[in-house]
């Protein structure tokens, strides 16, 4: 049997009773945290809570050789992920597979980035439109900087249908977490390539550490926004489309964003 098993967002308390029941009583336990990690704790506290040894699996393990699925033919295997395992992974291939080898699947899921947005922000969930990711630049062959468009046409295209826009930043073994200031750098740079007026009058909110007991929540202008100090990782950004009238009062009220939010009012 093979329980994938979603951690929620912030420390080892986040797992669901029945996540933490299903790890203890798991004869192998394995992580990734590579799609996104828990920041407020580290493999050992969350070995201590469990009283079990946590194999950390690199994405080379996960999406390319699976090998250690095999254990989970004659036992039973728990693979734990951040937030919740199923939303902006890949893992359903996993799943797939095992289910191929004749391995029993079940999911526990955690509290995911996607609904702790919706709530810590005011915007209604079914106001969103596709999600992007904005990877770091890489360095061409010729040696130039290469910055991603598509994350600014995704934004370009949710907002023209006056939906929001969720931007998750880029987690990279060498570079780290980007920040909400990296993410809104790199889309202005873009927006000043491009001048379709994307980003350079869009207001956008910040998140950082939801699921923290001090979560930062800042809404502004994308360019206003883009030097301030949102603290310790993970970041999350969002690009508001038109906005509900209680969504532009959230906005204002609960992520201190200026008063011109309320002209964006659908
Ligand atoms: C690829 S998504 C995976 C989402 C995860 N499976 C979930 O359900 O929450 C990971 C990205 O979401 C954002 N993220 C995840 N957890 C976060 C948190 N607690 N606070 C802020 N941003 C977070 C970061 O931008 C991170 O790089």
């Amino acid at each position: 049997m093979l329980t994938f098993i979603g951690l929620g967002l912030f420390d080892e308390y986040d797992i669901s009773l029945k996540g933490l029941e299903a790890v203890k009583e798991a004869d192998l336990v394995y992580a990734e945290f590579y799609t996104s990690c828990l920041m407020g704790t580290k493999p050992g506290k969350m070995e201590k809570l469990y009283g079990k040894k946590v194999h950390l699996l690199s994405r080379e393990d996960v999406e390319h050789h699976p090998d250690w699925l095999d254990n989970a033919r004659d036992k039973k295997v728990a693979f734990l992920t951040g937030g919740d395992t199923m939303v902006s992974t890949t893992h359903v291939d996993l799943r797939l597979r095992a289910e191929k080898l004749g391995i029993d699947t079940r999911l526990i899921h955690g509290a995911s980035i996607t609904s702790a947005v919706s709530g810590l922000t005011g915007l209604q969930n079914y106001r969103f439109g596709k999600s992007a990711s904005i990877p770091y630049p890489y360095e061409s062959r010729r040696g130039t900087k290469v910055i991603s468009e598509t994350p600014y046409d995704t934004i370009k295209q949710n907002s023209s249908f006056g939906l929001h826009t969720l931007v998750f930043l880029d987690i990279d073994k060498d570079k780290g977490f980007m920040s909400v200031n990296i993410a809104l750098k790199l889309l202005l740079e873009v927006e000043s390539k491009r001048g379709e007026g994307v980003m350079d009058r869009a207001v956008a909110v910040g998140i950082a550490r939801a699921g923290s007991e001090k979560p930062v929540v800042k809404a502004g202008y994308a360019e206003d926004l883009k030097g301030f100090d949102f603290g310790k990782p993970l970041h999350i950004l969002v690009v508001p489309g038109k906005l509900h009238f209680l969504e532009a009062e959230a906005l204002v009220k609960l992520a201190d964003g200026p008063e011109e939010i309320m002209e964006n009012i659908e």
